[in-house]
């Protein structure tokens, strides 16, 4: 686009003149003229177009030059263009000075010599065009400002939007570690963790307002050889359920949590009452009673619950943790499936049990513990046919205990396996010095009892370990074992015994007749002898009942071609009876007490001259 010039005059032949002038001056290809005859003209002129310079008549009749100078300025769009007044030669300095005031850039004195026209005219253009060329960079900075804009905000929202994506991310991430830090990953109860911090604060609710609440531990029954039995998914799946139902019989401001394993806890806060924990507690167990469906499988379990409660059982969140365990495990050893609360009795049995383990574990350390040796006598010669090895404790306080006095106990507190060990290795130990002191009956079985916990504890290896350490035959052995761990898992036991017996121990069932063996498993098992239990063979001869019982037992075990001992024969009366039934052998006070090895080597020797 080109400069545009406006020549402004009343005087048509001064106009011509002028423009004649312009147009054919040399640079006159570089702008374009546009001509006004008066002062109104002029401004509508200025009003369509932009002008690089006015050549401006000060003399006009109407609107003068000078107000027509004024009122071009006056407006925004015109206000900076340059003014040129075109003057007679003999317009005065004042007038020239008027003409400044009223905006001239510059003035001419007409007639007008060309080349000052020209060279006047030359600084105009080139400020025109210097304008324009501004004009046309600042609208091309313009545009590349807004694309610039556009471009950034694209790029701020794509910013924006990656921003937001990452921090939907990171919350679903936090959110995940969150659940993962509290909750039971398979159950989605809470964990132990929630869940002691969620006590904590119920106990510091409970403590401001003056309320109760409730601790409830439970432990699923036999959850162990369930989960053995049918493979980790399928204890996975029944741990599912159960947590399930648990949650359906409690209610909605109850806390479940799973502590891990197949224990659960309940956390019932702001109670109506004590009796409604143990309601809530009997719902637990009856809904766990319902058989549970694994897949094509069914299967029965049971809950044990032990109860605290806030504040009597303890006010921390230790204890009421503590209390409630305790109170669980109770639960689970007087009867499965049953609620036990906790009470101070459990705590004082608590503690004994503990100082019972340690002391029980200084009497190994110590060499505190002896056998005693009781015999078996065959009825028919009267010979020894055997002995029983007792355990006897010399207990640093209490002095001698015989097993009736710890033995329960050592059973609680787990150390069985280990006190077992010891005497195997006794037993063995004694065997070997009977040989080597020539016994007249070298050959007379030592019968050890085991414990139920031993079957499952290496007891093959451990015997023949002994047996071979002392250079003794597997017959110098016997083992006694209680009928009724026989009935708690029978396949265990059988392949266990099976493997003893194979070897050349002989068995005997402990105290048969307490438990509920039934015939089958008898005929299973790998059996040599049955002991009838003390119980029948007190009253002998006196209660028509415990003979007919012991008469059944003798049969039985005839039938079944094993031996029968029996126990605790104390009366001359008893052994008539026995002799009579046809029982094989006796054990019991009539014939000796259990004695230390060195008084039963004489008891022996002078049963075998007798
Ligand atoms: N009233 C009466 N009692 C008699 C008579 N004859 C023997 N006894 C006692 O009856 C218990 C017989 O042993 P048990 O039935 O195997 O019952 C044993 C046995 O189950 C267990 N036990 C003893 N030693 C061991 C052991 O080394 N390991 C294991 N696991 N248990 C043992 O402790 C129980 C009690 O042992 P003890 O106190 O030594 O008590 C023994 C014995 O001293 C009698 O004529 N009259």
């Amino acid at each position: 686009m080109k400069p545009k010039i406006l020549l402004v005059n009343d005087h048509p032949p001064s106009l011509l003149a002028l423009k004649a002038l312009l147009v054919n001056a040399p640079q006159a290809a570089e702008y374009e003229v546009i001509t006004a005859t008066s002062g109104a003209e002029a401004l509508r002129a200025v009003l369509d177009h932009h002008f690089a310079v006015i050549f401006l008549d000060v003399s006009m009749p109407g609107m003068d030059g000078f107000e027509t100078a004024q009122t071009i300025h006056s407006h925004p769009r015109s206000a900076s263009v340059p003014i040129i007044f075109i003057t007679a030669y003999y317009a005065d300095e004042m007038n020239r000075l008027r003409g400044y005031q009223h905006g001239a850039a510059d003035y001419l004195i007409s007639p007008v010599i060309p080349q000052i026209l020209y060279s006047k005219l030359a600084v105009f253009i080139e400020l025109a065009k210097k304008n324009l060329q501004l004009q046309y960079q600042k609208e091309e900075l313009a545009l590349m400002n807004r694309d610039l804009q556009v471009q950034q905000m694209r790029d701020l929202k794509r910013i924006n939007a990656a921003l937001e994506t990452e921090i939907l991310e990171r919350r679903q991430a936090e959110a995940r570690a969150h659940d993962l830090a509290t909750r039971d990953p398979l159950t989605g109860l809470m964990n132990r963790r929630s869940l002691t911090e969620r006590l904590e604060h119920a106990i510091a609710m409970a403590n401001r307002y003056g309320q109760r609440l409730a601790l409830l531990f439970l432990d699923l029954d036999r959850f162990k050889s369930i989960n053995d039995s049918l493979g980790h998914d399928a204890g996975d799946e029944l741990l599912r359920q159960v947590s399930e139902r648990i949650g359906g019989a409690v209610r909605e401001s109850d806390i479940v949590a799973r502590l891990g394993g197949d224990e659960f806890v309940v956390l019932m806060e702001a109670l109506p009452s004590y009796a409604a924990a143990a309601e809530v507690a009997r719902k637990i167990i009856a809904t766990i009673d319902v058989p549970f469906h694994l897949g094509s499988q069914t299967i029965k379990t049971s809950a044990s619950v032990g109860i605290s409660l806030f504040p009597q059982d303890g006010n921390t969140m230790q204890t009421l943790m503590r209390s409630a365990d305790l109170a669980m495990y109770h639960a689970k050893q007087e009867q499965r499936g049953t609620i036990q609360f906790f009470h101070e009795d459990l705590n004082a049995r608590m503690l004994e049990r503990c100082r019972m383990e340690q002391e029980l574990q200084q009497a190994l350390d110590n060499d505190e513990f002896e056998l005693y040796y009781q015999p078996k006598i065959e009825a028919r010669t009267g010979r020894v046919a055997g002995v029983e090895a007792l355990l006897r404790w010399h207990h640093p306080r209490l002095g001698l205990l015989s097993g009736g006095q710890f033995i329960p106990a050592a059973s609680e507190t787990g150390m069985l396996v280990s006190i077992g060990e010891w005497v195997i290795a006794a037993a063995c130990a004694q065997a070997r010095r009977w040989r080597d002191q020539g016994l007249p009956t070298p050959s007379i079985p030592i019968a050890v009892n085991v414990a139920i916990p031993q079957i499952y504890a290496d007891l093959p290896d451990i015997l023949h370990r002994e047996l071979r350490r002392q250079q003794v035959p597997p017959s110098s052995i016997q083992l006694e074992i209680t009928e009724s761990l026989v009935i708690t898992d029978t396949e265990k036991a059988t392949s266990v015994l099976r493997e003893i017996s194979e070897s050349g121990i002989t068995i005997a069932i402990d105290d048969f007749g307490t438990g509920y063996s039934s015939l089958s498993i008898l005929k299973t098992l790998p059996i040599d002898i049955l002991k009838i239990d003390q119980s029948f063979v007190r009253d002998l001869g006196k209660n028509p009942s415990d003979t007919a019982i012991v008469a059944a037992i003798v049969n039985m075990a005839r039938a079944l071609a094993l031996r029968v001992v029996a126990e605790g024969v104390e009366t001359r009366e008893q052994l008539a009876v026995l002799h009579d039934l046809g029982c094989d052998e006796h054990q019991g006070y009539y014939y000796s007490k259990p004695l230390p090895a060195g008084e039963l080597v004489q008891t022996l020797m002078q049963r075998s001259l007798a």
